[in-house]
């Protein structure tokens, strides 16, 4: 039996982990603020656009970022669910689990909401995808999402601990079966089902 494992990338408290972790603090301060904040919020753009501008005159190429950001840990630093190096990553961190799920606890906050109080569908949508395509990796076999099925069975709270769980429940040729869920105080809040084809793209070099 595989003893669980971390599958996602660790955030270090320094570098750039650092500071995606203070640009996350600063897109849910700027939605907590809102239109009527007395805050000066064209000092704030201000300061904003300073640090991007900051950013930018340190940031190698693109073409040389796309190489680089491949390399190593790959998508587990910049994926858009999990990734330390991603601020509009919740983050969600995922273990592999002995049984083979992978599984992962977050609570989202204001800038996942949907309708009032309660996660967009189509953020649900993203971070099963990505569970799903997880648990295809924990599993050891793992491609591209052809067909994703998404059942929403109750609204899905903001500002509560989420189970999200993913485990591949098939593989027939290249055709990969994955299923889903995100649990909120034991009830299933969406269910998902997925065909993944195996397939991948090759990393930029
Ligand atoms: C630790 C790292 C973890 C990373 C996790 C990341 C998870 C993120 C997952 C994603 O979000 S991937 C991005 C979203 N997906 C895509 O952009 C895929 C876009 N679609 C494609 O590129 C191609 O359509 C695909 C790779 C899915 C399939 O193309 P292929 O040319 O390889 O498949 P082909 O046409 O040879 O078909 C192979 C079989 O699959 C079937 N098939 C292909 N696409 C299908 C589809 N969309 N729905 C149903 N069946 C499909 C097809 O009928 C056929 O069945 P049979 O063998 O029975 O004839």
């Amino acid at each position: 039996m595989t003893a669980p494992q971390e599958l996602t990338a660790d955030p270090h408290q320094d570098g750039v982990d650092a500071a995606v972790t203070a640009a996350r603090r600063v897109i849910e301060s700027l939605l907590r603020a809102g239109s009527g904040s007395t805050a000066e919020m064209g000092r704030i753009a201000d300061q904003l656009n300073s640090v991007a501008d900051n950013l930018d005159e340190h940031a190698p190429a693109m073409n040389q970022r796309m190489v680089d950001m491949w390399a190593g840990e790959g998508t587990t630093r910049h994926d858009p669910v999990t990734g330390p190096e991603n601020a509009i990553a919740p983050p969600l961190q995922l273990i592999g689990q002995s049984d083979g799920s992978v599984r992962g606890v977050l609570t989202l906050g204001l800038p996942y909401q949907g309708p009032p109080g309660h996660v967009h569908g189509g953020i649900s949508a993203l971070i099963l995808d990505h569970t799903l395509g997880v648990a295809n990796h924990w599993a050891g076999v793992s491609g591209m999402t052809a067909e994703l099925t998404l059942r929403y069975h109750r609204p899905t709270p903001l500002f509560e601990p989420l189970t999200i769980t993913g485990v591949q429940t098939g593989v027939d040729g290249r055709k990969i079966r994955t299923s889903g869920a995100v649990t909120a105080g034991g009830e299933v809040c969406v269910s998902a089902e997925g065909l993944f084809i195996a397939k991948h793209l090759p990393r930029p070099r």
